[in-house]
């Protein structure tokens, strides 16, 4: 710690610790699980947003596979290459919408190698069980295709039957080689293929998507813990997006989902106490024709609205929250009349990295006098409002994907389902103290998370059980020691 602390910029501690991951594994894993605080952004949001877009050019050794349209009709060789055989976990990328920082092509490869680390260090998983694959299709990203020290195919993107065809070959090989049970983990692939890639293999493979649904479950356990301590329920809130992709719609749906259960009311009954607003304005019914499918089911009947602050005065939410990829749209006069509607408005600003955040902390706190429960993305430090501390959360997926992963593979589940994400929620947000809210936080500290994945691991995997999806049976009596005992740690002997 005290080598990597003389490193003053970000991205050179993210290459010391690639470097070290790279030549000892062990110890790599160790300082991660035990300076989890200081070191997350560093090997993850942020910094790796900033790794992304300069991979070419710190480039070092591959980290993973790298499967390129060349290799079209050779996947499952390719996937032979690997060193390893007895692989739990495959996060995937194209590239296409790395965090909010757009096409980055094969350079998207740090996310899953960061996405993975995370499974090992805060869900336990065996590194050897995790692969990081890219596949590589190109990228319609003009800067990377003239840059020199791109690593990726120079050609514009595969699209429609070619891209297809290339990622079912794709699915069909890893399930060929690693069963039915190897977890894949879609991740930041753009919108026009997320949605489709989850319903296409949801069926027939182990799929999640952290972006529509890690996202989605995290924002829920937010939600959940705040209200335990405000009061009042999820039905009594109207919800206002800013962003209606994978993330926004993903984070809707599951809300609706939990609402319609509490209340017993249909989902498309609780979808109406939800509103969403992207780059057209808000989403309303005579927009219905040009809306691409996944917004329609938040097509309310309402006058057509095209600024922010106009859709917040109009639909007076409670809870405000950021998706849309594009950074500071959370103006004064937005954070203004959210204050001014509530006494304790709920404003996240989720998009990633710090960049691309809605708004920063300090001006969530500044515009609303210190009252609104924040939350964000990607990380900001403790800010000092009128001699009070106030903590900012992070409302990060890392707080679910690796508690969920590890409950899907020690139950041997063969199919994710949305009541595990509501578990997984539930089983977040029960960990949030008074003492945590007092600062202001919905979120635990990430210090004690790998307890939590144990408990969200054994959460989830009880509903898989409960669900007839768990294929490791007898179930084991207790699953949170089971989940921990399943946990990979990076233990050093003591000889003295
Ligand atoms: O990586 C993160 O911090 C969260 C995430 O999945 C994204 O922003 O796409
Ligand atoms: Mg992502």
């Amino acid at each position: 710690m005290h080598n990597l602390r003389q490193y003053q910029v970000p991205l050179q501690k993210y290459m010391a610790m690639m470097d070290l991951q790279e030549t000892s594994e062990r110890l790599f894993y160790k300082l991660l699980i035990d300076h989890v605080e200081e070191l997350l952004p560093v090997v993850y949001t942020p910094t790796v947003g900033e790794a992304c877009q300069k991979y070419g050019s710190i480039f070092r050794r591959p980290q993973g596979l790298f499967i390129s349209l060349k290799e079209k009709g050779k996947i499952l060789e390719v996937l032979k290459n690997w060193p390893q055989r007895n692989i739990q976990v495959i996060v995937v990328t194209d590239g296409e919408r790395i965090l909010g920082l757009g096409d980055l092509g094969c350079q998207g490869m740090g996310i899953p190698v960061g996405k993975l680390s995370l499974y090992t260090a805060l869900g336990g998983v065996r590194p050897s069980a995790c692969l990081p694959v890219t596949i590589d299709v190109g990228t319609n990203n003009e800067n990377l295709l003239k840059d020199e020290f791109y690593i990726g195919l120079r050609q514009r993107r595969a699209t429609g039957e070619e891209y297809a065809e290339f990622l079912h070959e794709f699915m069909t090989a890893v399930k060929q080689i690693y069963g039915e049970k190897v977890l894949i983990q879609f991740e930041d692939f753009a919108n026009h293929n997320a949605f489709e890639l989850l319903e296409k293999y949801g069926t027939t493979h182990l799929v999640f998507n952290d972006d529509i649904q890690g996202t989605a479950s995290v924002v829920l356990a937010g939600l959940i813990a705040a209200l335990k301590f405000v009061g009042g329920t999820l039905a009594d809130q109207r919800f206002l997006f800013l962003g209606a992709g994978e993330a926004g719609t993903g984070i809707a749906e599951l809300m609706a989902l939990e609402m319609s259960k509490q209340t017993n009311v249909p989902v498309e009954e609780a979808r109406k106490k939800i509103w969403l607003v992207d780059s057209k304005g808000l989403i309303v019914n005579s927009r219905w024709e040009s809306l691409q499918h996944f917004k329609k089911p938040w097509a309310h009947e309402h006058e057509p609205i095209n600024e922010l602050v106009d859709a917040v005065k109009a639909i007076k939410p409670t809870v405000l929250i950021g998706t849309s990829g594009v950074g500071r749209t959370f103006t004064k006069d937005v954070v203004e009349a959210m204050a001014a509607l509530n006494d304790k408005p709920i404003i996240l600003s989720l998009s990633n990295p710090t960049s691309q955040s809605e708004c920063t902390a300090e001006e969530a706190y500044k515009w609303s006098q210190g009252r609104a429960i924040y939350a964000s993305g990607s990380p900001f430090a403790p800010i000092e409002y009128e001699g009070k501390t106030l903590v900012p959360g992070q409302a990060n997926n890392a707080y679910i994907f690796p508690g969920l992963g590890l409950g899907l593979i020690m139950s041997g589940a063969i199919r994710v389902h949305n009541d595990m994400l509501l578990a997984a929620s539930e089983a977040l947000a029960a960990q949030v103290t008074w003492e945590n809210f007092d600062k202001g936080l919905i979120y635990p500290p990430f210090t004690n998370i790998r307890k939590i994945s144990a408990q969200i691991a054994a959460d989830v995997a009880a509903k898989a059980y409960e669900l007839g999806l768990a294929t490791r049976l007898p179930q084991p009596k207790d699953l949170v020691k089971y989940a921990e005992s399943c946990m990979y740690s990076p233990t050093y002997r003591c000889y003295r």
